[in-house]
C-alpha cells in the first residue's frame, strides 16, 4: 500500500485533479490518497490558504469580508463546474465557511478551521470525482482517521496515540481521501500544522498504515541541487538520506516540509518526490542509508530574512550563565533562534527576522543593556544563510576551501561561517543581496566543475 500526497499545485484547478486521479488510476497500491488546498494557477495567482486568512482577518477586523468569501466560492464553483460534480458539493463547502467563521469561538480556533477548509473541501472534491469515475472512494476527516495533534494554533504536532488508530485506516474499502494540513486535539478542538503542512499528513498516515512508499507529488520533476528559481534547470538529485532532506528543507527547500520525514523515518518508509505533470518519471527517493557514497555534497540551500543580534562583553567567558541569560531574554519575549556562534567576549545570535517588530526590538535591546550590561549590543537585518548539505562532509577535506573560493570569486563577503555544529551541514551567512551570485557560482564550483 502507498501513500500519494497531491500538493497545492496539483489540485489548483480541474485540469489538474484530473491528473490526479488519472495517477490514482494507473496504480491502486494507492489507496491512501492526502491533498492540499487548490494552489496557484499562474504566477501571481493567490493561494486559497491564502484567501481563507485574508477572510479571517477581514471578518475579526470588521471590515469588507464580503468580496473575498465571493473570489473563494467563485474558485472553488469553477472547479466543481468543470468536473461536472453535483453543485451540491459548493453548497457543502459554503455553509462550512459560514459555519467557521460565525462560530463563537476564540480567534485562534476561528483562524485555523477557516484555514482547514481549503485542504477539507479539496478532498471533497477528489474523492466525489474519483467515485464520478468508477472507483470507490471515500472522503475520511482527519478526526476520524485518528490524527490527534497538539494543541498549539498554527503549529500543531502529532501525538503518539494517533498511530494506532490509523493503521485500523488499512481495513477501510476503497481509495481513502483524506485532507492535509490539519488534525483534532484531544478534546476535539480543530488545529492545522505550520504552513506547508500538508507533506506532515502524508507522512503520519504513511507512518501510520505502514506503507511502503510515501509518494510526495508536486510541481517539479524532482529535488534539484540548489533552488530552480535562482539556477535555471540545476542537476536533479535522484536519492538523498532523511538526514540530508530535514537539513535541506528546513535551509530553504520549500518543495517538502522539513517535520514531515519524521514519522515515515521512523518507519523506515522511502519517500518519492515527484510531479503530477510528468508522474513517469522517477523523481527523487529520500531514504535511510547513502546511495552514492562518491558524492559528498548533495544540495545547497539558502534562505534570506535573517538578523544578527551580536553581544560583546570582556571577559564574557568567565561570566557564567551569561548564554543562558541571554537566550532566557529571547525565549521571555517568545523569540526562537536558529543558531548561536561564539567566541571569547563575543556572542551572535541569528534569528528570523520576522519575529522582530520595531517595538519588540527596542524592548530586547533595553533588556539586554540593562541586564547583561555588554560592552556593545547590536541588532543588524538583512541577513541571508546559505547551507552546504551532505552527510560525510565532517570527513571530507576541502569542503570549506571550494566554498570560500566559490564565494570569493562572486566577489561575496563571507559574514559568518558555522562548521561542525552539525555533521551534514556546513552553514555561510552573507549579505542577502549577494545570494543569487552566491548560489550560483557555489553550484558551478561543486556540481558542474567537478565531481564532490
Ligand atoms: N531544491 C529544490 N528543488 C525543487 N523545487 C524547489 C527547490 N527549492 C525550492 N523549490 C520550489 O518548491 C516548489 C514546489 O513546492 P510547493 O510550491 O510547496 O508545491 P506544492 O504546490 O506541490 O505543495 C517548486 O515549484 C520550486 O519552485
Ligand atoms: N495549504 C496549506 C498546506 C500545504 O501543504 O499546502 P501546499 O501543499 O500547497 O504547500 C498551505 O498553503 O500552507
Amino acid at each position: 500500500m502507498k501513500v500519494a500526497k497531491f500538493g497545492g499545485s496539483s489540485v489548483a484547478n480541474a485540469t489538474q485533479i484530473k491528473k490526479v486521479c488519472d495517477i490514482i488510476r494507473t496504480d491502486l497500491d494507492r489507496k491512501f490518497v492526502v491533498v492540499s488546498a487548490p494552489g496557484k494557477r499562474f504566477k501571481d495567482d493567490i493561494k486559497m490558504t491564502d484567501l481563507l486568512i485574508n477572510l479571517g482577518e477581514a471578518y475579526l477586523s470588521e471590515t469588507d469580508y464580503e468580496s473575498t468569501l465571493i473570489h473563494i466560492e467563485k474558485r472553488f464553483a469553477e472547479i466543481i463546474q468543470d468536473l461536472t460534480l453535483p453543485m451540491s458539493l459548493l453548497e457543502d463547502i459554503r455553509q462550512t465557511i459560514l459555519k467557521a467563521l460565525h462560530s463563537d469561538v476564540p480567534d485562534n480556533m476561528k483562524m485555523d478551521a477557516l484555514k482547514s477548509i481549503g485542504e477539507d473541501s479539496s478532498a471533497k472534491i477528489v474523492s466525489a470525482y474519483l467515485t464520478e469515475t468508477d472507483l470507490t472512494s471515500h472522503y475520511v476527516n482527519p478526526k476520524d482517521a485518528g490524527i490527534i495533534v497538539s494543541d498549539e494554533p498554527g503549529n500543531a504536532q502529532i501525538l503518539p496515540e494517533s498511530f494506532e488508530k490509523l493503521y485500523l485506516l488499512r481495513e477501510r474499502e476503497g481509495i481513502i481521501v483524506i485532507p492535509g494540513f490539519f488534525g483534532y486535539t484531544i478534546d476535539n478542538k480543530l488545529v492545522t500544522f505550520s504552513r506547508g503542512g500538508s507533506d506532515i499528513t502524508g507522512s503520519i498516515i504513511a507512518a501510520g498504515v505502514k506503507a511502503a512508499l510515501y509518494e510526495n507529488f508536486t510541481d517539479v520533476d524532482s529535488v534539484y541541487t540548489v533552488n530552480p528559481t535562482i539556477v535555471d534547470q540545476p542537476k536533479e538529485i535522484k536519492t538523498l538520506t532523511y538526514k540530508e532532506m530535514r537539513e535541506l528543507s528546513y535551509a530553504g527547500f520549500s518543495v517538502f516540509h522539513d517535520e514531515a520525514l519524521i514519522p515515515a523515518f521512523k518507519q523506515g518508509i522511502p519517500v518519492a518526490i515527484k510531479n503530477t505533470n510528468n508522474p513517469h518519471l522517477p523523481g527523487t527517493f529520500v531514504i535511510a542509508k547513502k546511495e552514492d557514497k562518491d558524492k559528498c555534497v548533495v544540495g545547497i540551500a539558502s534562505d534570506s530574512g535573517f538578523s544578527t543580534l551580536y553581544v560583546s562583553k570582556y571577559l564574557m567567558n568567565r561570566e557564567l550563565g551569561f548564554g543562558r541569560k541571554l537566550l532566557e531574554i529571547l525565549e521571555d519575549e517568545s523569540i526562537s533562534f536558529e543558531h548561536a556562534p561564539s567566541g571569547i567576549d563575543d556572542l551572535s545570535v541569528i534569528i528570523r527576522e520576522r519575529q522582530f517588530t520595531p517595538a519588540k526590538e527596542a524592548k530586547v535591546i533595553e533588556r539586554i543593556k540593562n541586564e547583561l550590561h555588554p560592552d556593545t549590543v547590536s541588532l543588524q537585518h538583512g541577513l541571508a544563510l546559505i547551507m552546504i548539505v551532505g552527510e560525510g562532509m565532517m570527513n571530507t577535506i576541502g569542503i570549506a576551501q571550494k566554498a570560500s573560493t566559490a564565494l570569493t570569486s562572486a566577489n561575496v563577503n563571507i559574514k559568518m561561517i558555522n562548521q561542525g555544529s552539525s555533521d551534514v551541514s556546513m552553514m555561510f551567512g552573507i549579505d542577502a543581496d549577494d545570494l543569487k551570485p552566491a548560489i550560483r557560482s557555489l553550484y558551478q564550483v561543486f556540481f558542474e566543475e567537478q565531481q564532490n
